[in-house]
């Protein structure tokens, strides 16, 4: 249980605490009327049964007033409970969520492979949701509802043990109950809990997916997929409102019914004269105040079982290593590959047994067919995946010793598909140096050719940008992507397929200003247009994870191996057109 809250709090478990104190003073706030009104309750039944005591009604008003004055003393409790839990459960799920994001952020990319990601957002929206829930309202309920039971137990067993004992009994059988079908309602708050993330999942992708659902015609067969989703979705729901129902009320019988065995043994003792009316009217008043929240928790029982689920899952993500390393690498050293073997499933390798240098302030180019592995080089030199054969040093430090954070500052990478914030475009060159001014990032910008294009729109820097970069063309969110790793000023720079997607007008101007950003630096260069690279210091070609041949360009051709092969057919294809 500690561990549970331990967790779901993201390690800061104190408010809960303090949470916890306020439900059992609210509690005993609560407890202390009842045993007023029974002394009040004997000295009204003595004046009745014994004629020679005289009604003490000065003990009358005085019960009245503190019950009266009580009052306020139980909504100081009440509303420091009420504060207390909802403060509680609102700053743990927001503390617990970004801790879980910030957890998540430095786990590697394999891991988000292994993950859906409508199940991470569900995880950080609704399993903290519901665990905030839990905290809010169940928490203070559960204490309440053991916490009364136990008062009265002690109270009352020295009133009349085989009362007490009559009236609790049942309890442990419906305890028992919900022992036996826990690993049940387990099973079924599991399976309806991954109903719910696959159904979020299928939206997700349904709404993303859109685009393509439309260009490609494919409503019928993606909603097929989406209603498959909800419908599971919703007999996990009746399966599990079924089936835990009827345990729960059942459990909640088995409980109450120690009031009737109350009332039984009540009776018989009655006749039997070994018990007193105002005791089993006393016995009576209370159980039926007894077993108002304890029915109130079983109610609510499906809802922890479901919680305890998702803190689970939290705490399963919470227990995934994150990337390790402290050491600095040196930037401006070689960047070695030695005999490294990878694989995204670690049963296929992607990369086989490969070795290779990239000296310092030189730009080495990665050329092979699609899918020989070369953006997986790009990933594994920063650290987006581990190696666990062989070894990718830089200046000397294995990568996978580096510190995470400080390994990326010394890298600006341009990818393929540029992801851009929805923020404002400044705001997303900024990405690259978070201090930067607004000189330094309009200088940024013309060196990489957009700072027209976005002076011309006309809220300018500020201008916001569409989630993903979706109000800007391919090019545009190219070239602003080589202006945030302009400003990053890297030693290291990996491009992959930089000007791919660049008209041919632009792209003269970002060949010059990626000339800019790599001169001087260590660059690592993916270019599937062989005469972007012909200058480049180095070629390295990969053919099915393998390097086949390495050198300069004109080497290479001489070799007529692989890349002679390539760079023909690129020559032969340049001049493609539509007949
Ligand atoms: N995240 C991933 N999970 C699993 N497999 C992957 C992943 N990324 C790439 N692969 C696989 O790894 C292999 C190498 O991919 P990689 O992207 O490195 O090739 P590439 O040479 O850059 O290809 P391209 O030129 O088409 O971009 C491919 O078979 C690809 O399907």
């Amino acid at each position: 249980m500690n561990k549970y809250l331990f967790n779901i709090s993201g390690g800061n478990p104190r408010n809960l605490w303090s949470a916890a104190v306020a439900a059992i003073l609210d509690g005993i706030a609560k407890v202390i009327p009842a045993a007023l009104l029974v002394d009040l309750f004997n000295s009204i039944y003595r004046s009745f049964a014994e004629p020679a005591v005289a009604l003490n009604t000065a003990r009358m008003w005085i019960v009245s007033i503190i019950l009266l004055l009580w009052m306020a003393v139980e909504y100081a409790a009440y509303a420091s409970l009420y504060d207390k839990t909802y403060k509680a459960a609102y700053s743990l799920a927001a503390t617990g969520r970004l801790s879980l994001a910030e957890h998540i952020r430095k786990l590697s990319l394999g891991f988000f492979g292994k993950r859906d990601p409508g199940d991470l957002t569900n995880l950080l929206l609704s399993d903290y949701g519901q665990v905030e829930h839990t905290i809010s309202h169940n928490l203070p309920q559960l204490i309440s509802a053991v916490m009364l039971p136990v008062l009265a137990l002690l109270g009352l067993i020295f009133l009349d043990y085989r009362m007490a004992l009559a009236m609790f009994a049942a309890i442990p059988l419906g305890a028992l109950l919900l022992w036996l079908t826990d690993s049940i309602q387990a099973s079924l708050s599991e399976k309806h809990v991954r109903a719910k993330n696959e159904a979020a999942s299928r939206l997700q992708e349904y709404l993303s997916g859109i685009r393509e659902i439309k260009a490609y015609n494919m409503g019928g067969q993606r909603f097929e997929r989406l209603r498959i989703a909800f419908d599971n979705l919703m007999r996990a729901s009746i399966r599990l409102e079924g089936v835990m129902g009827p345990m729960i009320m059942g459990a909640m019988l088995l409980t109450r019914s120690g009031l009737t065995l109350m009332i039984c043994t009540g009776s018989f003792l009655l006749v039997g004269g070994t018990l007193s009316l105002p005791v089993f009217l006393l016995f009576l008043l209370i159980g039926s105040k007894v077993f108002e929240p304890l029915t109130v928790v079983l109610m609510n029982y499906g809802e922890l079982r479901y919680s305890a689920y998702s803190a689970q899952r939290i705490m399963d993500v919470q227990g995934e290593e994150p990337m390790q390393g402290s050491e600095s690498i040196q930037a401006s050293g070689p960047i070695i590959f030695d005999n490294v073997t990878f694989g995204y499933d670690t049963h296929i390798p992607v990369l086989k047994e490969l070795s290779f240098q990239i000296k310092p302030k030189t730009i080495t180019a990665l050329v092979g067919p699609s899918g020989s592995g070369k953006s997986t080089i790009t990933r594994l030199i920063a650290r987006f995946w581990e190696v666990e054969q062989g070894r990718i040093t830089i200046g000397g430090i294995p990568v996978r010793n580096a510190d995470p954070e400080k390994l990326l500052k010394d890298i600006s990478m341009v990818f393929q598909d540029v992801y851009l914030f929805q923020d404002t475009i400044g705001n997303n060159i900024r990405i690259g140096k978070m201090d930067a001014t607004q000189e330094e990032i309009e200088d940024a910008a013309s060196r990489a050719c957009c700072h027209e294009f976005i002076a011309s729109l006309p809220q300018g820097y500020d201008t916001p940008v569409g989630e993903g970069g979706s109000t800007l063309s391919g090019g545009e969110k190219q070239r602003i992507s080589i202006a945030r790793a302009l400003l990053k000023n890297a030693s290291i720079v990996l491009l992959d397929e930089a000007t791919a997607s660049l008209d041919p007008e632009n792209e003269a101007a970002v060949q010059q200003a990626i000339n800019e950003l790599v001169a001087d630096k260590t660059v690592i260069l993916i270019a599937h247009r062989l005469k972007t690279i012909q200058n480049a210091d180095n070629i390295v070609v990969l053919d099915q994870g393998k390097l086949v041949e390495e050198g300069t360009h004109d080497l290479l051709i001489s070799k007529k191996g692989l890349y002679a092969h390539l760079w023909s057919l690129q020559q032969d294809s340049d001049g493609w057109r539509l007949k």
